[in-house]
């Protein structure tokens, strides 16, 4: 989890207060999450979740906090933030979605039902698989537009950060996937892929199930203006591997790959660039799991993920490319 600011019950209480959420009941850290301060937020009206953010800017935050409303209006099954009452205008008819908790940022949500499946099987992805194609289509009027802070330029810039902490194997991997990378985007094959808002962190703990059903997803803090390819990759790289050897799964790939292809069928050069953004889902995660091993930030309940995983499946994805 994490919980990098600590937030006493009153400053929680104030907001639900100021948020018309009536009388807080509870409020609990959440173990889970690496990224930013989240609690809990229980009042007498219902179950919400209380979002401090560590890194991004108040003017960053509104793409997500009204991209998460877009989606919601659209029938999307995401957490829709709480506006503040009575500051709806013509221009912004849904408030101000934005607030302020001990001098951070911050955002209240639903809480979403159900839990979050672990070890999925074919079904669950492709449900996993029409919903990602929903999404990407019900944002396509979207009006704000940001890129992925997680993309390309990030890459380039972290990438000397955190080599002088790896083996010369791992860092030759590094150095020569970033390479490649930036070499795919700079062709016209790249150039020609459908794009939109895309949440380019939809692994398996960002998804809710009840009964075996999707109830819901979550986590839009890593979105941005991005390939369609890029959040399917991001995907594959989860639902649908073997976790212990980052290996592909053929069954669960096709099950997701099938039920996005009947919302949204692939175009060519998806097909075509397929097996190469495989790869850069892969080093995506990479890089950031090492850079938050190397460059830890100081929190309770902080548990970073292990960076080796993304090496291997990276490793799989160079050594054995995977068609469309
Ligand atoms: N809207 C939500 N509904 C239900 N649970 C949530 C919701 N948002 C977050 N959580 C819970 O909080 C945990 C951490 O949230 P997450 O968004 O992954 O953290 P971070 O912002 O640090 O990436 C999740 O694993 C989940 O258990
Ligand atoms: N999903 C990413 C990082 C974000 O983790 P989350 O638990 O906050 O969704 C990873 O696995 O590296």
């Amino acid at each position: 989890m994490a919980v990098f600011t600590e937030v006493p019950p009153d400053a929680a209480r104030a907001l639900a207060e100021r948020l018309e959420l009536g009388d807080l009941v509870e409020l609990r850290g959440i173990q889970g999450g690496i990224e930013n301060t989240n609690y809990f937020l229980t009042t007498e009206q219902g179950e919400y979740v209380l979002t401090l953010f560590e890194r991004l800017t108040a003017a960053q935050l509104p793409f997500y906090l009204y991209l998460m409303k877009h989606l919601a209006r659209r029938g999307v099954p995401v957490p829709e933030p709480h506006g503040l009452p009575g500051s709806a205008t013509p221009a912004q008819p849904d408030g101000v979605l934005l607030h302020t908790v001990c001098g951070k940022p911050a955002a209240v949500v639903d809480r979403l039902r159900g839990h979050s499946e672990l070890a999925p099987t074919a079904a669950h992805c492709a449900q996993v698989g029409e919903m990602l194609a929903r999404m990407h289509l019900a944002g396509r009027d979207y009006a704000l537009s940001q890129p992925n802070l997680r993309g390309l330029a990030w890459w380039n810039e972290t990438v000397p950060v955190v080599l002088p902490h790896l083996q010369p194997a791992q860092a030759a991997l590094l150095k020569s996937e970033l390479a490649f990378q930036n070499h795919v985007a700079q062709s016209p094959a790249y150039a020609a892929l459908p794009r939109g808002p895309v949440h380019a962190d939809l692994f398996r703990d960002n998804v809710m199930f009840e009964d075996g059903r999707l109830s819901g997803f979550f986590d839009f803090y890593f979105a941005g203006v991005d390939t369609w390819l890029f959040d399917l990759a991001v995907c594959l790289n989860d639902w649908c591997i073997d976790l212990a050897s980052g290996r592909h799964e053929a069954e669960r790939a096709q099950a997701f790959l099938a039920a996005y292809a009947r919302v949204r069928p692939l175009a060519s050069a998806e097909r075509r660039l397929f097996p190469a953004m495989l790869r850069a889902g892969a080093l995506r995660f990479w890089i950031s799991r090492l850079w938050d091993f190397h460059l830890p930030r100081e929190a309770s309940l902080l548990k970073p993920h292990d960076p080796t995983h993304f090496e291997r499946v990276l490793r799989e994805r160079v050594a054995h490319p995977v068609a469309a």
